[in-house]
């Protein structure tokens, strides 16, 4: 048994009951799971603190991006869920990215902190029509900032895994969303890649949603990919 998955399924279900659904089939050995926009939304925090209470490490994924008094307090209220890993955006900035990480720092026990960098939806086209460098630069740019700034890691795509692994060194946790099995649909992402690839990059979480709760036998699908891992 794996007692460290790797793996964090994406719950973008739009209710708690799909939520609970395909919680009753996994246990906290075969992956991690991930409440995001869409599921808050519909949920809220009731949901989250019921995957707490079954043994689920929680990453509470709502990108917080705001001034920095009221993204440290939205932690906060996160951390007091009882969740394990919670997101703000990088380009936030310092004052943001410091503000919270203190404000998590003095609490007895506190979610990892990790903020998302370029979305991986985005291509360079994309970022250029902002004004932005590439996608490799800017990422890096920005989890450099985000440690700088004592955060735990940064959300990117696995296609930085490598460059930044190298820069941030290995303590410097990398979640990496945009992962799609050999053959399936890349849906509205643009930096994907497989897992066992994202895997050899550097990435130290894999955020999968809808191969997996999509997929004809989801359970199924999630084993495989463990399986791709081990
Ligand atoms: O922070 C995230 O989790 C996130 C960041 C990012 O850059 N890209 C990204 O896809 N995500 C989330 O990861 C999940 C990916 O889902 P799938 O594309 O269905 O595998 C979604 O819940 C996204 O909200």
């Amino acid at each position: 048994m794996n007692f460290d998955p790797r793996v964090i399924v994406a719950l973008d279900f739009s209710s708690a009951a799909a939520a609970l659904a395909f919680a009753d089939r996994v246990n906290p050995s075969l992956c991690r799971l991930k409440v995001g926009k869409e599921l808050f939304t519909a949920s809220g925090p009731a949901l989250v603190e019921q995957l707490v209470a079954r043994g689920f490490d929680v990453f509470l994924d709502l990108k917080f991006h705001d001034i920095p008094h009221t993204v440290a307090q939205a932690c906060k209220v996160a951390a007091s869920l009882g969740v394990w890993m919670v997101n703000v955006h990088a380009s936030g900035g310092r004052k943001m990215l410091e503000t919270t990480r203190d404000a998590l720092e003095a609490l007895p026990q506190r979610p990892l902190l990790i903020a998302v960098t370029v979305l991986t939806s985005m291509g360079a086209e994309e970022l250029a029509e902002m004004g932005l460098p590439a996608p490799a630069t800017q990422v890096e740019r920005l989890a450099k900032l985000a440690q700088s700034c004592g955060l735990d890691g940064v959300v990117c795509s696995a296609q930085e895994a490598r460059q930044l692994k190298q820069i941030c060194g290995t303590d410097f946790k990398l979640v990496t969303p945009g992962i799609r099995p050999v053959g399936s649909d890349s849906h509205d992402q643009t930096r994907i890649m497989t897992p066992k690839s994202a895997m050899q990059a550097g990435s130290d979480y894999l955020v999968i949603g809808r191969p997996i709760t999509q997929s004809t036998d989801p359970i199924l699908t999630l084993q495989q990919i463990n399986a791709e891992l081990a």
